[in-house]
């Protein structure tokens, strides 16, 4: 995927706990992409579970609670040691542009079905451990964000490769806890390889926005964090893509309001669609499966738990890190 542009993201919180700001962001004018036919059929009787490992997941932000369109094979039901995710996981089958077999991909909803948990109360916890416990190793976030820069206008796809934490110490932000202590790097918070293919509620005040903008921030939202660092801690590769859908408030243009969030998103929704069916056929690609699998980010957690000498190893503290993923489901089985 071509990109341009330079600039950086912020992520926006409630109590203004929150800014992520990226350092370089591509700015992808819609004209980069093809075409690609996205009319699967809906399977009729869906699955309750699903025999095989699944890599790669969608999870979708405000405007894009499904993925209409694409063949549905399985919902999977779940519940994690953090509670139940958002949404339901649904298992897609996308088909390989190369060999024309389903690949499957799992689709999550990160404010639930119907947006009914605002972005300080979205269990990413849940979210990415379920995930991870389905085999997942690589995730596309979608986010709507606002812009803080004149030349990302509403509409334009926006691809981050950094952030500032705002968020910090007002959601739980981590797995490492309770006796399995754990460090993961975080200097590059997206996934370099996936970048080439591609709280609170409130918005923010004038002054804020305008701070960010100063500091060089491109975008703002309010879902990027915890979500990024939860994936790395996960050894799951992971990328964002936003969305631009107004100016927030330090612009001559009207103020930001959620009419005009939801306008945008529904209007650039078969755009978003399109995306997200360029960048699945992008990884679907064999020369894409170590990228899949993010090898690059294996052993990340290798010293998990181990720091911690044994007579300071908490009573809930899991086996193994591994064995922390994993998850029961509510109805049907784990196959
Ligand atoms: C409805 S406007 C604010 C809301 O939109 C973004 O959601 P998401 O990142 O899940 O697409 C933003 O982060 C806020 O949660
Ligand atoms: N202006 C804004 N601030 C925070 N999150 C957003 N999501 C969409 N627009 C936003």
């Amino acid at each position: 995927m071509t990109s341009s542009g330079v600039g950086q993201y912020l992520i926006n919180s409630n109590f203004m706990h929150e800014i992520a700001s990226l350092r370089t962001v591509k700015t992808v004018p819609l004209t980069f992409y093809r075409t690609v036919f996205l009319g699967y059929r809906k399977m009729a009787g869906v699955a309750d579970s699903y025999a095989d490992p699944v890599r790669i997941a969608v999870i979708g932000g405000t405007g894009l609670q499904s993925l209409p369109r694409f063949t549905y094979a399985a919902t999977l039901n779940v519940s994690t040691p953090w509670g139940q995710p958002s949404s339901p996981i649904s298992i897609l089958h996308h088909p390989s542009p190369t060999s024309g077999k389903p690949i499957p991909i799992a689709f999550l909803s990160r404010h639930g079905l119907h947006h009914e948990f605002a972005p300080h109360e979205v269990p990413a916890r849940a979210n990415i451990a379920a995930l991870r416990s389905i085999g997942v190793r690589t995730i596309i976030a979608f986010s709507a964000v606002g812009s803080l820069q004149e030349e990302i206008k509403p509409r334009d796809f926006v691809v981050p490769d950094q952030i500032i934490d705002r968020t910090k110490g007002v959601r739980p932000f981590t797995f490492f806890e309770k006796g399995m202590v754990g460090h993961v790097g975080f200097g590059d918070p997206f996934d370099e390889g996936l970048a080439k293919v591609v709280r609170g509620p409130q918005f923010s005040t004038r002054a804020e926005s305008n701070l960010y903008r100063s500091w060089g921030g491109s975008v703002i939202n309010m879902s990027a964090l915890p979500e990024a660092k939860l994936a790395r801690e996960a050894e799951i590769g992971y990328q964002m893509i936003c969305m631009a859908t107004d100016y927030d408030c330090w612009h001559t243009s009207e103020d930001v309001n959620v009419e005009m969030v939801m306008g945008h998103m529904k209007a650039n929704s078969e755009n978003a669609r399109r995306f997200i069916g360029a960048v699945l056929d992008e990884l679907s690609k064999e020369e894409h499966g170590d990228l899949v699998l993010a090898k690059h980010l294996d052993g990340q957690t290798k010293f998990a738990g181990s720091i911690t000498a044994k007579a300071g190893r908490g009573r809930r503290r899991p086996r193994s890190w591994a064995g922390s993923f994993r998850v029961t489901l509510i109805d049907g089985r784990i196959a």
